[in-house]
């Protein structure tokens, strides 16, 4: 499963070309600002993913210079269906001509993508934790996303009541079931991920640990009761705060390392190599579930890894049958069957097969 070309018009710096990949590991090389990951976030864009989390509008994604403010995608499948995707204020996205919705993409052509910010998965914020966890569900649950959207929407109407001093109690009715099925989901997910990442134990070479912390509770195992109390002592707090704390939009996933706090207990390049596996894990995960491949795409990839760092980190990238997309902007010399495209200005100027 995997992308075989994709054109992109008026998009950022990209220079409307069709760019032709290949099964396997394609590896995106070019200086500082090449548009190595503006391609990426093109081909998660028509993947049904939107952009990468850099916090942009979609009004920023066409290019500055033309006037125009729609960039367009198409991409081919390796089951030949044409993906055309619109990105205007919205996006508007088609299969084979017919209008799809974003989530329908995203089973046509799973993918899981890992941005330089997600090396930070250890040590940064909790947002970037569930984001993963997100990511797994949202592959392997059709409902998934759209009851996350559900009760973000709930949380942001409790928060305006809050906000007016107002009681809270219907939205908190309205939030119950949907609160104790994510945390029922997110601990299956965390589950199977913890599951996965034990056979990866070449890139983690401590022994790692994960477990979810529902967001403002925890009193009890179950997730409707659970809910239910914890709103109930921390009614007062939310009052005080004018913001819902009770809740899984405010879960953590706990990572250990041989019983330490990973954040701690491991060094800059093991972090890296740690947040690398859960991606990976999580993409294996999919498969299991799916028994499809997710596509990954990995940016700045070989970053603060040693040369051994790097060389396990690719011996396990090229023994997965996915179709990866890596970029670096550092040289790049190790001798791996991969496709290397050069990026220079916003186009490739070379594709050549290594080895
Ligand atoms: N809407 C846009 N229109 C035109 N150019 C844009 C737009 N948005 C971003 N760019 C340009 O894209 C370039 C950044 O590209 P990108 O982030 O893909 O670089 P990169 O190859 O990943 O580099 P790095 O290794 O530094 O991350 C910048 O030069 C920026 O000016």
């Amino acid at each position: 499963m995997g992308f075989v070309r994709v054109r992109f018009n008026n998009f950022k710096n990209i220079e409307p070309r069709e760019m032709r990949w290949f099964p396997g590991l394609n590896l995106l090389t070019g200086g500082n600002g090449a548009g190595k990951t503006n391609i990426l976030e093109g081909i998660s864009i028509i993947s049904g993913w939107g952009t990468l989390g850099r916090g942009e509008k979609n009004s920023s994604i066409p290019t500055w210079e033309s006037g125009s403010s729609e960039a367009q995608l198409t991409g081919e499948i390796d089951s030949e269906e044409i993906i055309k995707v619109k990105v205007a204020k919205r996006f508007f996205i088609k299969v084979d001509d017919k209008t799809v919705t974003a989530s329908d993409l995203r089973w046509k052509i799973p993918l899981l993508s890992f941005l330089s910010d997600d090396m930070s998965i250890i040590e940064g914020s909790s947002a970037s934790r569930r984001r993963l966890v997100d990511m797994l569900l949202a592959l392997i649950v059709p409902s998934y996303a759209f009851r996350l959207s559900e009760y973000r929407r709930g949380v942001r109407q409790k928060a305006l009541f809050l906000k007016k001093g107002l009681p809270s109690m219907v939205v908190d009715r309205a939030l119950l079931p949907l609160a104790a099925w994510l945390w029922r989901m997110r601990e299956e997910g965390v589950g199977l991920l913890s599951q996965e990442l034990e056979k990866l134990s070449e890139l983690t070479p401590a022994r790692i640990e994960l477990s979810l912390k529902r967001g403002g509770a925890g009193l009890c195992a179950d997730c409707e009761e659970d809910y239910s109390r914890s709103l109930f002592c921390y009614r007062e707090r939310e009052a005080a705060l004018k913001f819902p704390i009770v809740g899984p939009h405010r879960d953590d996933v706990a990572i250990t390392a041989d019983g330490r706090q990973a954040s701690s207990a491991l060094s800059r390049g093991l972090r890296r190599r740690t947040a690398i596996a859960l991606m990976l894990a999580a993409s294996d995960g999919v498969k299991r579930k799916t028994g499809k491949s997710p596509v990954l795409l990995l940016d700045e990839v070989t970053a603060e890894l040693d040369g051994e760092g790097r060389k396990i980190l690719f011996d396990s990238l090229l023994s997965r049958d996915s179709q990866l997309f890596a970029a670096t902007a550092e040289p790049f010399r190790l001798e791996i069957p991969c496709v290397v495209h050069k990026v220079e200005g916003g186009r490739i100027v070379e594709s050549r097969q290594n080895k």
